[in-house]
Order: C-alpha cells, then structure tokens, then sequence
C-alpha cells in the first residue's frame, strides 16, 4: 500500500486504480492480476489509499478480452465521470486487493459511461415524450377509424383462401376442430386464424363453427362492422396501457432468492440502512415494497396490505400502518398479509440514492426466500410487466439450490437477464474456487447472464458494505471497520465490488429500461401502425376501384333516366293529346247531336195518336214523353259514340304504353263500356215539368189556321211572317186580334155590307148579320179544337226547348259526356303512367344512390388517403426512434 501511496504521491495526484483482469497470467488467488500504469509492483494489503483517494475500476467481463473500466469515486461510494486518470498520461493507478480480487480503475471510461447514461437519458426521455405522443396519435387515428367504421363500415379484407377454407370445412379439419374443442376449452382453440391476413394487430379471429359452413360468405357488414369495432376498442385499451407504462417513471427491481441467502441484507445494504430484519433463521415471509417516503409525504411508515386487497395509497381500507420498527413483526404475518408496503426516506444525493435517483424512481421489493411455498407466488411476481429487473441472491457458501435453479433459468427464459449476487462472499475463504463453480452452475442456467457476467454477476459481501467493513475484513469488520449499520461512517475504503454491483444496477435500469418499457410500446405502434396503413391503403384501394365502377355504372344509368324522363314526357303528351282528342270528338259529336235532335224534334209530327178530348190527358203525357225521350235518345247515342271512341282511345293509348313499356308491363284491364255514364241519365227527365193545363192546348198559329182552313199562303217566308205576327198577336190577347184583323174583319163586314146593299134588306138586317156572327165563332172555336193537339205538341216542344235552353243543355250533356270520356281514359293513362314511372323512378333512385354513394365513397376515400398518410408518417417516425443504440 506504501508503493501506491508512494506512486501517487510521485505523481503528485490523488487519484488511485485497482486493475481487474481476470486473463491476467499474474493474478492472485482470485485469479485477477493486479496492474499499475505507473508501477509495476503490486500494492499491499498494508498500504490502503488514504480515505481522500478515488480508484478508478478497470473491470472485464468473463470470456471477454477487453477490460472494463469504472471510475469510482471512493469518498462518495458512487461511479462519476468526474475523476481523469486513464488514458491520461498523467493519471495514475493504485494496486490494492479488495476482497481478494485485484481491481484496476479508469476515469476515461468513467466519464464516457456517465455521459454515454447522460445520452441516454436524454435519449430516453426524447424518446418517451415521442412515443408518447405517437400513442396519443395512434389513439386518435384509431378513434377516427372507429367514427368511419359506425359511419360506414370498414372493407376488411377477411381472407378468402380457397385452400384454406376448402381444408378448414373438409371432413378431417372440422374433426380436428371438434377434437381440440374438447380438448382444451381455450378460447384461442375455438377459433381458427387465417394466417394470410394481412394484419398483426388488427387481426381478426373468426370462429370457425363447424356447423356454420362457410363463416367468412356468412359475415354480413354489419357483423364485421361490429367485429371491428370491438377490435378498435380493444387497440384503445391496449394504447392507453402502453402509454401508462411508458409515463410510469418507476422501474421495480425484484430481489428473490434462497432462504437466508441474505435478501434482506442486501436490500439494507443498498439502502445503506437496516430497515429490513436480518436473521439466522428464515424470517420474511410477506413480499415487501421499499420506496422513497416522499411518495408518502415524506412520512416513513409501513402499510401493510390486507390479503384480498389490492393496494390503494389513497384508500385506507385496504391497507394497516404501522411503524417501521413493527417490521420485525410483520414479515412474518404471512397469513394477515399480503404485502408490506414500506416507505423509506433516503436523504442521500440522488448520485448516491438508489431509491431517488433523480432520474426513475426505483422500488425495492424483497421476496420471501424460495421455498415450496413461496415458489410459484415468487415466480408470479418476477413475470409482472412492471418487474424491470430480477435480483437473485444466492448464498456463496451454499451456492445455488434446486429451488434456486429452476427459478433462474425460468426467470431468464422470461426476462432474458438477471442479476446474480453471490452474497456472504466475506465468509469464502477459496473465493477463486467459489466463484470459478458459481460461474459453472449459472452457464446452463442463464447463458445470457453469464455471457455480460461482468455486469450482472456480483460477488460481494452485503454485511460488510452495511457495516463498512473492509472488503475482506470477515464479518466482524476489518481494522478500519466502521460502526455497525452506520452509513455516515462507511470505511474508508469503500467497498468497490458492492458499489460496483449498485452501479451496474443503476445502469442497467436506468439504460435499460428503453427495452423493458419502451421497446414494447414501440413494437406495439409499429406492428399497429403498418396495419393501419394496409387497412387504410386497402380501403383506399376498395374505394378507388368502388368509385370506378359506381362512375361506369352512372355512365350507364344517366342516359336511361334521361331518355326514361324523355320517353316519359312524350308519351304523356301523346296520351294527353289522345285523351283530349276523343274527349273533344265525342263533345262535339253529342253538341251537334243532340242540338240537331232539339232542333227538329217539333218538326215532323211526334205520332202520339189523339183519341179525343176524353183521352186528352194520356195524349198530353204521351207527347211530353215522346218529345223528352227523343231528346234522351239522342243523348244515349252520343253516350254510345262516346264509349265507342272511347274503346278505340283505350286501345290506342295502351298501344302507345306496350310501346315503350313491353308487352306484359300494363296490367290486364277490361274495358266496361256500359260502366260509362251509368248514372244521371234519368235526371233532365226528372226536371222536365209533366203537368198541363188546358191553355197548354191553344195556339193560334196562322199557318195551322190556314191549313185548319185549307188556305193556303202564297209564300212560306210570308206564311212564317204572318205566323210570327199571328203569334205574337195571339199572345198579346183579344183585344189584339181585334186591332189586327178588326179592320179585315171591317172590311170583310163593309165588303159584305155593300154586297149586302144588293141584297133585300131581311137579308142583311137579320140573316147575314147572324151569319157572320156564327162564322166567326163557330171558326175559331172549330180552328181551336181541330189545332188542339198540333198546338199541344207545338207548346210542348217549345216549352221543353225552352227548357233545355235555359240548361244550357246540349252544352251540359256534351260536356258531361266528353268528361266521362276523359274520365276513364285517364285509367289506362295512369296505368301507363304508373310503368313508366316505376322506370323512371328506378333509373332515378338508382341515379340518386349512386350519386349519394359515390360522394360517401369520396369522403370515405379522402378519409382513408388522408389516414394513410398520416399514418406512414407517424409509423416511420416511430420506426427511427433507436431505443436500444445507445450503449
Ligand atoms: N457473513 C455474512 N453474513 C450475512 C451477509 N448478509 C447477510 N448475512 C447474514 O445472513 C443471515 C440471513 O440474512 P437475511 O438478510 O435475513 O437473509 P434473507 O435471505 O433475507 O432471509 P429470508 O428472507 O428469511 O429467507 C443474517 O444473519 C445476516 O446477518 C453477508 O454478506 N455476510
């Protein structure tokens, strides 16, 4: 020790290193040479470096050629890039043996591992904050693909392989699938994958019910739709698990291992205090959670966990407080307890503070030692996602047990790496002959950890690094042990092997959580991010071709609804025209009629033969009937003109409709013809006034008169002439037809009066006078009841075409009768109507969907384009994110 102190006094630097080199041909017993650039002689056990001097390690791995070099720092226990020595010539190196191994240190190395941690931890956290915001992106593209889903349900490519199906509904694979069913009831067994998906996240298990036949033809959208949903969903679940674990800044590291093997002074040892209790017999036998007390307020207590509940800090229910001190209790409360939550103040400087690190907050659970009990729950524990590391402690004395084996390599094939801390090594006295069989029996079971040893396999002494013991000063101290269990007062030489192991520790969680917590959110995001972009692009893809094809078959359908409409309007207009055409003929053809009929129907004599004033009732209703049935009649037979060209339009109007529309496509309808005009007919003859009155039978009319008395008039404008005067004279009274004919009369009387004066005087006073008188009473009276019943039908007429007149009559019934032709020409219209507006209407709503679908289609294209590319942004920048590159 006086060389070294005498080397770095030469030097003139405070700085010490121990060389560690395990291939060292030189090496001690332990089998590690002892190196000094400055000096080749070895330093004695007698010559400790002052308690001011910081060593710088120089570690190599087993099997590795290059050693490794740790500054270590020996006033703070703790590994800094503060210290230069290696490398630089100036530097110097102290030879000790610590714990029989020779070490050598290096400050060059030193500073790289610090500031390669500091990288790293700027890289971690740059990392995280971008995963985490990729998380939040992935939730957020899921979410959007979710909205679309409800919206329209997503194209899933759901894997059509003929192969494959014809091999999963053959006779063999469904027996098979019987067969596994009852086998084993998992829910993975029951459903078959299709391996050619295209999908690792969003992949889709259909169940492949045997009886079902072909699941894949049977999924309807809706159900796919709904699969999906689910799928998003559980994605969602997923993402916000991830990004807890990511945001969680703690790492639990877990320390197992055989009974007694000294866990529980290990964790006191790198707590630098005893809060655990230590004892010769078995003791912990409730697993116990070490964290920093300002999660607690800074209070240090313990909270023991109920069995059966699940720690809340917040709920007290579901845990008891305690004092630190009734831990000596409590650990073996293993039937009250589940857990003890333990919290700890540690007023240590983050660089020396396992727990409070000021980078990751680190929680300590000590397990109870492996037995068959505590086995599997051990075992359990060590699998939970939050364990970032598992610290098994194996006794140097007794080396591994059965238990102790099957839990490492159990424990390594799950976490790939664990460290091993050989404890209670101050007690070995052949500590090269330990380590070499240690070495041995660990190769088989961890191969990984044996590999890195350097770094994850430690030999040390957990009570001499409490106690402050030299490293090889045996359990009750060396000369320079400090007091028991005091941390203020570590012996002056530290313990390198246990701040060496503390540091590897601290490394490995704190650089090597990039794998243990971002690594998987990351795989998750890839994997989830390249099958976003293929259910994107593939939809894309699907809506691209969908868009095509929905354009083609618009090119198609546009023209047909245009001509449809077209057609439509011409036929219409040549059906209305028809319809307008033969309501219009049969109008005119009834006006013409039936005026015609009104018209002559006084001219020619009605044939009512007159059988005397004793029948002159029955004459009077007779020639009423006559005249009126007459004029029905006529009416009849437009009525009949009309439904003959009604038939003839019917025919022509369907004709027109099979023409555009095809033979079968009116419905087969039967043209009823004394269906029209059915009703009303009897209604003029209802109104038609029937009674009569005796004047009903006078009417002096001239040429009546004439022809009563054989005269004949010279003319039959001046037989009309005089008639009308006659008439109108007749209507004006008596007194009338004296004015008029008074002065004929006179004449006539003067012309016989002259005639007279010829004649003797008895002749003229008394025979012609009385003559003339009975002349002229007798002739009217004869003329009257010869003219009787001409005069009656003559009134008759007169009166009903007056009548009719005043009805506007041929005008009503023409009218009423081109109107019932319209009428029940508009059925077979409406019947064509109806054809050619169902194909219209099919055209039309085949038109309107295709419009309405191709712009769901476009806003569902643009969605997908738009996904797509969001999401191969995002999925390459994840890609770059280099997690485990910076070593
Ligand atoms: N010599 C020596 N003894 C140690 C060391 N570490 C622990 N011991 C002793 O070994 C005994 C058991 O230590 P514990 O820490 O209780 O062991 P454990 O593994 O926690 O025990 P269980 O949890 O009960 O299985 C105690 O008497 C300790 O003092 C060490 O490094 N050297």
């Amino acid at each position: 020790m006086s060389d070294n102190l005498g080397d770095s006094k030469r030097t003139g630097s405070s700085k010490k290193s121990f060389t560690q080199d395990k291939n060292d041909e030189s090496a001690t017993d332990s089998g590690i040479s002892r190196s000094n650039p400055s000096s080749s002689q070895p330093p004695s056990q007698s010559d400790p470096p002052s308690p001011s001097d910081d060593v710088t390690l120089v570690g190599g791995s087993v099997g590795s050629d290059t050693p490794k070099v740790v500054h270590y720092q020996q006033q703070q226990s703790t590994f800094d890039e503060s210290t230069l020595v290696n490398g630089d010539t100036s530097s110097q190196t102290y030879r000790g043996i610590h714990g029989g191994i020779t070490t050598a240190f290096s400050s060059h190395d030193s500073r790289q591992a610090a500031a390669q941690a500091r990288v790293s931890q700027l890289q971690y956290n740059h990392n995280r904050v971008a995963l985490d915001r990729s998380i939040n992106n992935a939730s957020q593209f899921v979410h959007e693909l979710r909205l679309e889903n409800k919206a329209r349900p997503v194209h899933y490519p759901v894997a059509e392989d003929p192969e494959l199906d014809a091999k999963l509904n053959s006779r063999d694979s469904r027996i098979a699938i019987m067969r596994q069913k009852s086998v084993s009831p998992s829910p993975s067994s029951e459903s078959s994958n299709f391996s050619n998906s295209p999908f690792q996240i969003l992949k889709i298990n259909f169940r492949l019910d045997p009886g079902s036949g072909d699941v894949v033809n049977n999924l309807d959208k809706t159900a796919l739709s709904t699969f999906i949903d689910e799928k998003l969903s559980q994605v969602l679940r997923h993402l916000s698990s991830l990004k807890d674990r990511i945001d969680d800044t703690s790492s639990k590291v877990l320390v197992t291992g055989d009974l007694n093997s000294g866990k529980s002074a290990f964790c006191n040892a790198l707590l630098r205090r005893t809060v655990l209790p230590e004892d010769q017999e078995p003791c912990t036998s409730v697993f116990c959670e070490i964290i920093d007390s300002h999660e607690n307020d800074g209070v240090e207590e313990v909270h023991a966990v109920l069995i059966g509940s699940k720690y809340r800090h917040d709920d007290h229910r579901t845990y008891k407080t305690f004092q630190l001190s009734d831990l000596d209790e409590l650990v073996y409360e293993a039937k009250t307890y589940s857990l003890l939550v333990v919290y700890v103040k540690d007023n240590r400087p983050p660089a020396q503070s396992l727990l409070r690190n000021g980078v990751i907050d680190i929680r300590l659970i000590d397990a109870p030692g492996l037995n068959l009990d505590s086995y599997h729950t051990t075992q359990l524990y060590s699998r939970q996602e939050e364990i970032d590391l598992v610290v098994f402690v194996v006794n140097a004395e007794n080396h591994f047990t059965l238990s102790g084996r099957e839990f490492i390599s159990s424990a390594a094939s799950d976490k790939n790496l664990i460290f091993i801390v050989v404890n209670k090594f101050d007690g070995i006295k052949h500590k090269d002959r330990c380590r070499t069989r240690i070495m041995q029996q660990l190769q088989p079971l961890s191969p990984e950890t044996y590999k890195n040893a350097d770094e994850f396999v430690h030999f040390v002494s957990s009570r001499n690094a409490m106690n402050g013991n030299s490293p090889d000063g045996g359990p009750d101290g060396g000369p320079d042990g400090g007091p028991d269990g005091n941390s203020d007062n570590p012996h002056p030489l530290g313990h390198p092997d246990f701040d060496r192991l503390e540091a590897a520790l601290r490394g490995f969680i704190l650089e090597k959580r990039s794998v243990s917590k971002l690594l998987p959110a990351k795989t998750y995001l890839c994997k989830l991010y390249s099958d976003l972009a293929a259910l994107a692009e593939i939809n894309e893809r699907f809506y691209k071709e969908d868009r095509a094809a929905m354009q083609s078959e618009l090119d198609e359908v546009s023209p047909r609804y245009e001509s449809a409409v077209q057609a439509s309007v011409r036929v219409n207009e040549s059906i209305m025209k028809l319809i307008e055409e033969s309501a219009q003929l049969a109008y005119d053809y009834s006006r013409n009629h039936i005026r015609a009929v009104i018209n002559g129907v006084g001219q020619a004599p009605l044939g009512v033969p007159f059988k005397g004033y004793s029948d002159i009732s029955d004459f009077a209703r007779l020639t009423q009937e006559r005249v009126i049935n007459r004029i029905l009649d006529s009416v009849s037979e437009s009525e009949d003109y009309a439904r003959q060209a009604t038939a003839s339009s019917i025919e022509g109007i369907r004709h027109v409709g099979r023409e555009y529309l095809g033979e079968e496509s009116l419905p087969a309808t039967k043209f009823v013809p004394e269906a029209m005009y059915s009703r009303k007919r009897d209604l003029f003859q209802r109104q038609i006034d029937t009674t009569f009155s005796f004047g009903d039978f006078i009417d002096p009319n001239l040429e009546s008169f004439c022809e009563v008395c054989g005269i004949t008039l010279p003319s039959a404008s001046t037989n009309a002439m005089v008639g009308a005067v006659f008439s109108k004279l007749w209507k004006t009274g008596l007194s009338g037809l004296v004015v008029i004919y008074g002065p004929q009369l006179l004449s006539a009387v003067t012309g016989i009066q002259s005639v007279a004066s010829f004649l003797p005087d008895a002749v003229t006073t008394r025979v012609l006078p009385v003559t003339l008188l009975g002349v002229s009473v007798a002739l009217p009276i004869y003329y009257f009841y010869k003219d009787a019943p001409r005069a009656y039908q003559r009134k008759v007429v007169r009166k009903i075409k007056r009548e009719l007149e005043n009805e506007d009559y041929q005008n009503v019934n023409s009218l009423r009768i081109a109107k019932e032709v319209r009428k029940v020409l508009n059925y077979p219209a409406n019947d064509v109507s109806i054809g050619m507006n169902s194909i219209i209407e099919s055209q039309s709503s085949k038109r309107a969907k295709l419009i309405g679908d191709m712009k769901k289609g476009e806003s569902a294209l643009r969605f997908y384009k738009d996904l797509a590319e969001r999401v191969k942004a995002q999925g390459g920048l994840v890609d770059s994110y280099d997690l485990i590159g910076v070593d």
